[in-house]
């Protein structure tokens, strides 16, 4: 079970924290694109595949089979724009795809998907970037032996070094250079790793490293951010710093869609949450209502996620878990074995 989450700024910044981010997002008038988006999600009815009322992205109809596994089969979604949405479910239930289908990293079988009523089908990632939507992605082992800076300058869009007539050009290129290594420094403060640039991003640590990601997505000035679970490996004392940054998101007007799997980051940074499992949106609605819903008991949380077992139940899990054990003894591989590396490359 993830801790118990603490209030925002209830502890001082130790020497290896992440510093929270800027403290102007709690105002005195509270914050604004929070509330709106709560408002205009509060009256809707906790139903898969609801309409919004200001939708960035609509999904229709889009599957995503490998060999016989359907690994996506969303017949309908859409995501509000200026909210926080969180989409979870089991290991396997199809995020990751998703991520990658809706972001030009991988294509699907059928369906259509689109931004700002703008059809997403057939773009290349770097299309689909260029148009607003971006995704996180894990430090691999090859980003992770490039400095922060050139980790960030590789988020960089729409250069004009990258076309060959303009390559032709070098002065075009540099000037480019220069305004994207500025930017790069300006969101590098703003997360406190500008005194890390020249580092290599393989020695930060678990939380630095998230908030890397976070800033390499930036780098292109997006409208929808999708993160990729930006608290997996943090430390829990840094999880409300790392929070604090993706509610600024919000507040800067972007869309915000973020995979997690500890339900105390879920409810508290969601304004709505679409739950997955095998390919399908199973239920979607605000965080209060996700927990109530007996479907995503059944397929996620368990269908004691919030009370105690009784003796029975726990001679029964403790069967079952011994069974497992014992299957585990017999066999060198397993679920570990295939999903340590993700669809987009990364290792989990
Ligand atoms: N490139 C691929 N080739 C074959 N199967 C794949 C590929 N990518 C994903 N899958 C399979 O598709 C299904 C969905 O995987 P996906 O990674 O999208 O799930 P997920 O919900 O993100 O899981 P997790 O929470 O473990 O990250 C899984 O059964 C996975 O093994």
């Amino acid at each position: 079970m993830p801790a118990e989450p603490t209030a925002h700024g209830a502890h001082a910044a130790g020497p290896d924290e992440v510093p929270a981010a800027a403290p102007t997002r709690e105002s005195a008038a509270g914050r604004i694109p929070q509330r709106l988006a709560q408002a205009a999600l509060k009256d809707l009815p906790w139903e898969v595949g609801v309409a919004k009322p200001d939708p960035a992205i609509v999904v229709d109809k889009v599957t995503r089979t490998f060999g016989g596994l359907t690994a996506v089969s969303v017949d309908h979604l859409e995501v509000q724009r200026g909210g926080i949405t969180g989409l979870i479910g089991p290991n396997g239930a199809g995020k990751t795809t998703l991520f990658n289908l809706l972001t030009g990293f991988d294509q699907p079988n059928t369906g259509t998907w689109s931004f700002d009523g703008r059809d997403l089908g057939k773009l290349s990632p770097h299309q689909v970037a260029r148009l607003g939507v971006v995704r996180t992605f894990q430090l691999t082992k090859a980003l992770s032996r490039l400095t922060v800076l050139q980790n960030m300058l590789l988020g960089a869009q729409g250069q004009k070094g990258e076309s060959f007539l303009r390559a032709l050009v070098p002065g075009g290129w540099r000037a480019q250079e220069k305004e994207n290594t500025e930017r790069a420094m300006d969101l590098l403060r703003r997360f406190k790793l500008d005194a890390k640039k020249d580092d290599f991003a393989g020695i930060l640590s678990g939380g630095q490293r998230k908030l890397l990601e976070m800033a390499r997505a930036l780098m292109s000035d997006p409208k929808v951010v999708m993160l990729d679970e930006p608290m997996a490996g943090v430390n829990p004392a840094l999880t409300q710093s790392l929070l604090g940054h993706v509610k600024d998101l919000r507040e800067e007007g972007m869309t915000v869609i973020f995979v997690e799997h500890d339900m105390d980051v879920v409810r508290d940074i969601s304004d709505w949450v679409v739950v997955m499992a095998a390919g399908k949106i199973i239920a979607e609605g605000p965080p209060e209502s996700i927990s109530q819903n007996k479907a995503v008991v059944d397929a996620y949380l368990g269908a004691h996620h919030d009370a105690p077992l009784t003796v029975e139940e726990e001679d029964r899990v403790l069967a079952e878990a011994d069974a497992a054990l014992g299957r585990e003894d017999g066999r060198s591989t397993g679920r570990h074995g295939t999903d340590e590396i993700s669809s987009d490359g990364s290792t989990r």
